[in-house]
């Protein structure tokens, strides 16, 4: 077990944003240059508990604690402000059965400390915290273990916080693993915002992995038991079940480069759902607890860009071309529908997005090599997925599509990206 594991991030001392990551002022600088750059920033924010039963001391921000006591002085919260037997149900105060929707709300998660959030002081105490990141500029919120907090409570604490700086309300997605057969669904908490779908990354990781014919995808979303699209942030893995916590199933991951950028490449030319792409650091994988690359207890290392490539330990998966190319499509795709589906065999699907954007996948043991209806206006095009558009010309593959928008795809088949994606604006 390393000293500090990467789950401790998620056990609060205090709402100050002090962290091994930097100080408010260094978060504050983030913010204002991201958000000047058109990038907004959403922060993953812990509020259904505190620190862990037995835990005792300082927080990185220098607030002192003492679990036990229900002793937080950072905030301050204190005894009362905690759940215990009189709203969670067993005996040891923990959760344990997730078929009792009353215990998975009312009882500690892993034996962290409960937040009485039904009680105004500690409801405003949180709304305050929210309302000092929206200060800050910035945009939403991830809310980490909503399926432990009651619908009504993240409502009454979402009340008091404050339209965001650059005007409308936060853009909010909780944190609800279900993937089915649990007391608590997903559905509970859509009027609060959307919730993060823990369905989408399994599929996709059965499809990918050659378990599920690509042909299926041509109604990929709420038409395979998943939330509607308006209603769902989807990802193909987390900080979470990428170490194989959390949900049930293997999710697929950056350790397996092929099939994970099959994956992402489909999510991000899907229609369906905003997407959340992962960045991960190279986490030893026989210790499943370890925490960010650091050079001591006190400073985590910096991420070091070298191109497309960073070191430091930080795997940056997503500025892998095949990744880093796709968000590009997606944004150029825009709200274009899916046309021209194309099914070869049961593993060579196609389709364009409207006349912006076309991509092809092939997982047979044959090629593709067929003329294909792009959608896309007559000219060249290069290849995202095997090159850039680079001072005029295509760095990978290039496409040249006819005038009434046909083009001859060739697709590899054992080759290390095994899809072609063009779009309008690597035209040239
Ligand atoms: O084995 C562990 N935990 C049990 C399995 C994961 O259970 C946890 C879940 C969890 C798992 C499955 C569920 O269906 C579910 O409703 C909740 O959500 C958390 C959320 C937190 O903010 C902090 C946590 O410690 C947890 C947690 O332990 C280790 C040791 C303690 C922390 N931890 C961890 O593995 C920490 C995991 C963790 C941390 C942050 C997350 O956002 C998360 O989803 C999981």
């Amino acid at each position: 077990m390393t000293n500090r594991p990467w789950y401790e991030r998620y056990q609060p001392v205090s709402y100050k944003l002090i962290t091994r990551s930097g100080t408010e002022q260094q978060f504050k600088d983030m913010v204002k240059r991201c958000n000047a750059k058109g990038v907004r920033i959403y922060v993953d924010a812990v509020f259904n508990h505190m620190t862990r039963m037995g835990s005792i001391g300082k927080g990185s921000g220098g607030s002192y604690f003492d679990t036990d006591n229900f002793y937080f002085p950072g905030v301050p919260f204190g005894a009362t402000d905690f759940n215990d037997e009189s709203s969670c149900p067993t005996l040891d105060g923990r959760i344990h059965d997730y078929q009792n929707a009353v215990e998975i709300r009312n009882c500690q998660l892993e034996g962290l400390v409960d937040l009485k959030l039904g009680k105004d002081y500690v409801r405003s105490k949180v709304a305050d915290y929210l309302n000092h990141l929206i200060d800050l500029g910035v945009a939403g919120f991830r809310v980490d273990a909503a399926k432990h907090m009651w619908p009504r409570d993240i409502a009454a604490i979402l009340e008091k916080v404050k339209n965001v700086s650059m005007g409308g309300r936060p853009f909010v997605y909780q944190e609800v693993i279900d993937t089915g057969g649990e007391a608590v669904q997903g559905s509970e908490y859509l009027s609060t915002g959307r919730i993060a779908n823990f369905k989408y990354g399994l599929e996709l990781a059965q499809v990918f992995r050659r378990q599920n014919a690509l042909k299926w995808l041509k109604n990929f979303g709420a038409d395979w038991g998943m939330w509607s699209s308006g209603d769902v942030v989807n990802f193909i893995d987390n900080h979470d079940n990428q170490r194989g916590h959390g949900c049930a199933g293997s999710v697929l991951t950056h350790w397996e480069p092929k099939p994970y950028k099959l994956a992402t490449a489909f999510m991000l030319a899907w229609p369906y759902g905003i997407v959340r792409i992962m960045s991960s650091y190279e986490y030893n994988r026989e210790d499943n607890s370890e925490g960010p690359p650091h050079n001591s207890d006190e400073s985590i290392k910096s991420v070091t860009i070298n191109g497309m490539v960073c070191g430091n330990g930080w795997s940056c998966e997503h500025r892998w071309r095949q990744i880093y190319n796709m968000v590009a499509f997606r944004n150029m795709a825009g709200d274009a529908e899916v046309t021209n589906w194309w099914k070869g065999t049961d593993y060579q699907i196609a389709f364009s997005r409207g006349d912006k954007a076309f991509i092809a996948f092939n997982l047979e043991i044959v090629d593709i090599n067929q003329s294909l209806m792009t959608g896309l206006p007559a000219g060249q095009y290069c290849d995202v997925i095997s090159g850039n558009l680079e001072s005029g010309s295509c760095t990978g593959a290039s496409v040249t599509v006819d005038g009434s928008g046909r083009a001859n795809i060739h697709v590899c088949s054992h080759c290390e990206d095994p899809m072609l994606a063009i779009h309008i604006a690597c035209g040239y």
